[in-house]
């Protein structure tokens, strides 16, 4: 008994952020791998958004580390309370993060991402005030079972995008 408790803690640790709490990228594709099936065999929509805060070294130059880690945790809660329950939401290193949106298309995932960044936006965070954030949003495409892959390029893209034309804004390429 003892043992498989300390099999699960340590899976666990295996699959979360530990400054943040969230999931990390393992722990992350995991459970994208069931939403995923689940979204083929349910024909629902399956959207991803990643989400990367702008000029985060700038945070960290000016207002030391901590600051910048202060900054990681309070996005994390803001996106756990603002996002539903059965959104996969993961940090995947540095200020990048990412969200699985299931039965979620393109067009509500990119209205969340805007959504988000508004909010982002208008919550200043202790030590360092107002941030900003930019996303890229995509959806599944057809019964693919390497969607996830795929998904997650396209919305890369689009967050290329959203920085590339001038940051806090959210970008949708399907
Ligand atoms: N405080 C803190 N900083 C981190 C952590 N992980 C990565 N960083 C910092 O995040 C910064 C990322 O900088 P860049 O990739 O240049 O991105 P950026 O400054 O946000 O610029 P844009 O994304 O183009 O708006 C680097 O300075 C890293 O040192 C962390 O866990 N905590």
């Amino acid at each position: 008994m003892e043992l498989q408790q300390a099999n699960a803690e340590l899976e666990c640790q295996a699959s979360t952020d530990p400054l943040t709490g969230l999931l990390n990228r393992r722990g992350f594709e995991t459970q994208a791998q069931v939403a995923l099936a689940l979204a083929i065999r349910s024909g629902r929509p399956l959207s991803v958004l990643t989400l990367d805060i702008d000029f985060f070294k700038h945070i960290n130059d000016q207002f030391g580390h901590d600051a910048g880690d202060l900054v990681l945790t309070s996005l994390a809660h803001l996106l756990r309370k603002r996002l539903r329950q059965a959104d996969i939401v993961a940090r995947f290193g540095g200020e990048e993060f990412v969200v699985l949106l299931p039965d979620t298309d393109g067009e509500d995932a990119l209205r969340t991402g805007h959504s988000l960044l508004q909010t982002i936006e208008e919550t200043p965070i202790p030590q360092v005030g107002h941030i900003t954030a930019s996303a890229g949003v995509s959806s599944l495409q057809g019964g693919d079972a390497d969607g996830l892959t795929d998904m997650l390029r396209r919305a890369d893209d689009a967050l290329y995008q959203a920085k590339r034309t001038g940051r806090n804004r959210a970008c949708r390429r399907d």
